[in-house]
């Protein structure tokens, strides 16, 4: 079986990769960097290191490479004959990659049945790679692709920080991992992929997923970065951080306990295993890297704005939640182009102005003027 997976970075070679190797398939990765697709056709296999006291490793073997900037044809022909594509590029790559594979379920043999999953940090990941998909495709043609080419949502949940090993495709991920696909949206078969979770409805895996890992996470990450840290590990030693990130948590545990109807119990006990996975100590995982993108996570429907205004409008004050988005508004790392931007939008129009075009959350309002006085009460 050939799977196609966009995305040979950490997430891709050392989750979905590593769970489609295992399940069988021979991974063709395509990427448009050059180093790690040269890599992957030089070795055919990689090394997964468990980032715990056993360093247990394994190989991921049978894998190959394609630069789909240098091959776009390549990439092409590879969707036409793949069993199952996948993608972990990151949200706002998803349009770039929309174009080859378009022309790839156009290729198929007509009928084949194949899914196209996205294993992004997002709600609706697959639905919008199946948007930035349909523009590439006439009406009637898009009619006929779609019948037999589906695009499931999935969850995806492990840490993996950015790291450097001597050989580029070495991978060190957390033991722990969670991948939920709905089948709502499957064409064909249901794919057997080892160790994932099939669900009808995704959405309450994939909001208590977001709310709960990646909202702590961008806690530990805004809130650490103001007192001047520079990793998870420091953050988590200071108890003014801690205090916010279990702030935002039991602010959010509110909403999702409350709208998606979830033992209270379970759900504490899926949070504190979470704080203990942030304190993972053979993990070193960098802010700036949890806190990347700001102008993503800030935005209506990620993970520090829907939660905050949800609760808002059914009558809570989110403190903990209004103090992380005012830390995410003094999120400046050159390197980063969301932060470039949203630094760009303070000096021109200020902080209030800038809030609003990167969370909808409108100036003048009392949301809005909380989380304005604590930005410039803090330093
Ligand atoms: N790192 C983590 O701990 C987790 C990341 N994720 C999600 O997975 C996605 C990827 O994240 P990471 O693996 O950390 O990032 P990464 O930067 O390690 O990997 C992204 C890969 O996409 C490649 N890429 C960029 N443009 C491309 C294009 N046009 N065509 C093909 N490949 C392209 C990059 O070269 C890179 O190798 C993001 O949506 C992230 O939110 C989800 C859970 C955990
Ligand atoms: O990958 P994103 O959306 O930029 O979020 C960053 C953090 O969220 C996580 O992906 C957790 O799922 C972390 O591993 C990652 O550091």
């Amino acid at each position: 079986m050939k799977a196609v997976h966009f995305g040979a970075g950490n997430i891709g070679r050392g989750f979905i990769g590593a769970i489609l190797q295992q399940s069988g398939y021979e991974v063709t990765f395509v990427d448009v960097n050059a180093e790690l697709i040269d890599r992957l056709n030089q070795d055919r296999s990689y090394q997964v290191v468990l980032a715990d006291e056993t360093k247990e490793s394994f190989t991921v073997d049978g894998v190959s490479g394609i630069n789909s900037q240098e091959n776009p044809d390549k990439a092409v022909s590879a969707i036409a004959e793949a069993d199952i594509v996948t993608a972990s590029v990151g949200p706002h790559v998803l349009p770039f990659i929309a174009p080859v594979i378009a022309k790839g379920l156009m290729k198929r043999a007509e009928g084949s049945a194949v899914n196209v999953i996205a294993c992004e940090n997002m709600i609706g990941g697959s639905d919008q790679l199946k948007a930035e998909v349909a523009k590439h495709l006439t009406e009637d043609v898009a009619k006929k692709v779609f019948e037999f080419s589906g695009f499931p949502n999935s969850a995806v949940d492990r840490i993996v920080p950015i790291q450097q090993h001597e050989n580029p495709l070495t991978i060190e991920v957390e033991r722990y991992f969670e991948w939920v696909i709905e089948t709502a949206g499957l064409k064909g078969e249901q794919p057997s992929l080892k160790g994932a979770l099939f669900v009808e409805d995704l959405v309450p895996f994939i909001e208590r997923k977001l709310l709960t890992v990646n909202t702590g996470h961008a806690s530990i990450a805004y809130n650490g970065l103001l007192k001047g840290y520079q990793t998870v590990k420091e953050a988590m030693d200071d108890s003014e951080v801690v205090a916010l990130l279990e702030g935002v948590l039991t602010e959010t545990s509110l909403f999702l306990t409350d709208k998606f109807d979830l033992d209270q119990k379970d759900h504490q006990t899926y949070v504190q295993k979470i704080i203990e996975r942030y304190r993972n100590p053979y993990i070193s995982d960098g802010l700036d890297r949890v806190g990347r993108a700001p102008l993503r996570k800030l935005s209506a429907g990620d993970r520090l704005t829907y939660p905050a205004v949800e609760l808002d409008q059914k009558g809570n004050e989110p403190a903990a939640l209004e103090k992380t988005i005012a830390a995410a508004l003094k999120f400046d790392v050159p390197e980063d182009p969301e932060a470039v931007q949203l630094q760009a939008w303070i000096v021109q129009d200020g902080p209030e102005a800038a809030l609003e075009k990167a969370s909808g959350i409108k100036a003048g309002s009392s949301m809005s003027e909380r989380i304005i006085t604590y930005y410039h009460q803090s330093n």
